[in-house]
């Protein structure tokens, strides 16, 4: 058994593990490293980025069937199901070497590659090695959430961990769960040839502005996905290749299964009550600062409780615990300027607050602004007309901005940047952007908060008259 001791022990190499332990080495801390699964966790082999890697595969076949306003006659293209696997494994494959277990031996990190567990509340263990640091973090990430129905074991079924590997193209592909998971895959699949059904147990993409969700499912709709909403599975079963899913509603059949029911944390197997570390269902449970109940221990990204689980989540929260654990300052993570987007197309962007959640916490004295897409020339131009910016303002500050759209992922940025930075309407109104952009559908949704201001206001008007009579 060997023993060591170090500055920093990271658990988890994954989107957050990896960015604190670059981060910590760099700026001249001991680093030791633990994975057991594979090197870049689920974003890069099971999540992002081989999620966005088959959404591509899908777009360039819908280019292919559509086209007709644009004067480009539409063609069926032949899918070759198992060659856009492999643009998936390149894509995995370009990006590995940069979360490398040799990149980061070459930084200076000692690597292990098992799976830990404590041992006591200063040390842990990792196959045949023993780790006593002054800090641990806990990075473990979360894992598909399989839910209780009856029969399902009985099936086979696909989650995010298997289906990027599936070679062959699903006939009908059944997906649980009408998540970002669902949707994203959902789109992906039936662009691909697959005819798709989601069967979700309440409301599909609930987490959503209604309106934004509403427009998204839509579009999905028109696609030929078939989304059945509040609608619970009561038992799973298999005969000969046909999975059927009963519903009170009726049977659902198709050949394959995706589980997209959301996530549980990777929390029970690291003996926490050893080292003192309370956890739930949720995650291990944090304080704003992202120490657990035990203060020389910390959880981030996916694995800690309350927190939005996203790739861009746990690279800040390592940031926001760098700035803790290697100068010993103050450091709290908030969540209030957290941007997203879920992949579809169009699709959906939020920072901030939603309108339902920003009406209730500053009620009357909200505003919100709004641009649709159909008044931007450059969507014009580009017949991607389909879409919508919602702004909610509080005395003249951005608090929760919601896009869906073509690239409403890219026109979220401005507004993470403005409410992070807690920047006024006015940066956003005072900005010039090159014509014609997408981009201009935020400037405008600006516009459309100083429009009544300037234009419906007497003392501008009054101020313009007697500049225009009486300055020469
Ligand atoms: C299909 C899908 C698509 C997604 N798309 C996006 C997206 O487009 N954008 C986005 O921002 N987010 C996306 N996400 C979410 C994103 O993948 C996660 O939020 C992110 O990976 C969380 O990072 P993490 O460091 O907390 O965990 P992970 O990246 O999962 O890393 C955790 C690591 O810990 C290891 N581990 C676990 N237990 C132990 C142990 N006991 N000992 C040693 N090692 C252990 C695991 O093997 C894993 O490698 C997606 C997720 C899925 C499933
Ligand atoms: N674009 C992105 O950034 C992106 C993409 C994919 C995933 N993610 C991350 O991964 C996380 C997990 O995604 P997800 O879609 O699995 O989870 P989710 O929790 O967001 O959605 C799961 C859905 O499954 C439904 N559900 C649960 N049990 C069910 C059942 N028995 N029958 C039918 N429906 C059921 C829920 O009502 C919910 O709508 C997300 O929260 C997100 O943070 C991000």
């Amino acid at each position: 058994m060997e023993r060591i001791e170090t500055d920093l022990c990271i658990i988890g190499a994954g989107s957050g593990g990896l960015s604190l332990a670059a981060g910590a080495v760099q700026m001249g801390a001991r680093v030791v490293l633990i994975e057991g699964g594979e090197m870049g966790g689920d974003c890069l082999n099971y999540g992002c980025v081989p999620s966005k890697a088959l959404i591509a595969a899908g777009k360039q076949a819908h280019a292919m069937r559509t086209g007709r306003t644009l004067g480009v006659i539409p063609v069926h293209p032949e899918i070759d199901y198992a060659a856009a696997k492999d643009h998936v494994r390149q894509a995995i494959e370009t990006i590995a070497p940069h979360d490398s277990q040799e990149r980061f031996e070459g930084l200076g990190v000692r690597v292990i590659r098992d799976w830990a567990k404590f041992l006591s509340d200063r040390e842990v263990e990792a196959g045949e090695t023993r780790i006593a640091a002054r800090r641990f973090v806990i990075a473990t990430g979360s894992r598909p959430f399989v839910p209780p129905i009856d029969g399902l074991d009985q099936v086979p079924f696909l989650t995010n961990e298997t289906l990027f590997d599936l070679r062959e193209r699903p006939e009908h592909l059944l997906i649980l769960g009408g998540g970002p998971i669902g949707m994203e895959m959902a789109q992906a699949h039936i662009r691909l040839g697959c005819k798709v059904t989601v069967v979700e147990a309440m409301k599909a993409l609930g987490n959503e502005d209604p309106e934004m969700s509403e427009s998204v499912l839509n579009w999905l709709r028109q696609e030929g996905v078939e989304i059945l909403e509040n609608t619970a599975v009561e038992r799973v079963s298999r005969h000969e290749d046909t999975i059927t899913l009963e519903t009170a509603s009726g049977p659902v059949r198709g050949s394959h299964l995706l589980i997209a029911a959301g996530r549980l944390p990777n929390a029970e197997k690291l003996d926490l009550d050893r080292a003192g570390v309370r956890f739930d269902r949720r995650g291990i449970e944090v304080d704003s600062g992202l120490r657990s109940s035990n203060r020389r221990i910390y959880a981030i990204g996916d694995v800690a409780a309350g927190h939005m689980r996203f790739t861009h989540v746990a690279g800040y929260h390592a940031g926001v615990i760098a700035r803790s654990i290697l100068f010993g300052l103050p450091a709290r993570a908030g969540q209030s300027h957290i941007p997203y987007a879920i992949y579809t197309d169009p699709e959906l962007a939020q920072v901030g607050l939603t309108e339902a959640q920003a009406r209730k916490v500053h009620g009357p004295a909200l505003e919100v602004v709004r641009f649709a897409y159909d008044g931007n020339d450059r969507a014009i131009a580009e017949g991607k007309t389909e879409g919508l910016i919602k702004v909610m303002v509080y005395r003249g500050r951005p608090v929760g901005v919601s896009i869906t759209g073509a690239q409403a992922g890219e026109l979220i940025a401005p507004w993470a940047l403005m409410i992070a930075n807690r920047l006024k309407m006015k940066a956003m109104a005072n900005t010039v952007l090159p014509y014609p952009t997408l981009a201009e559908i935020g400037k405008r949704a600006a516009g459309a908060y100083f429009s009544p201001r300037l234009f419906d206001s007497s003392m501008v008007k009054k101020v313009v008259g007697f500049v225009q009579r009486h300055i020469p």
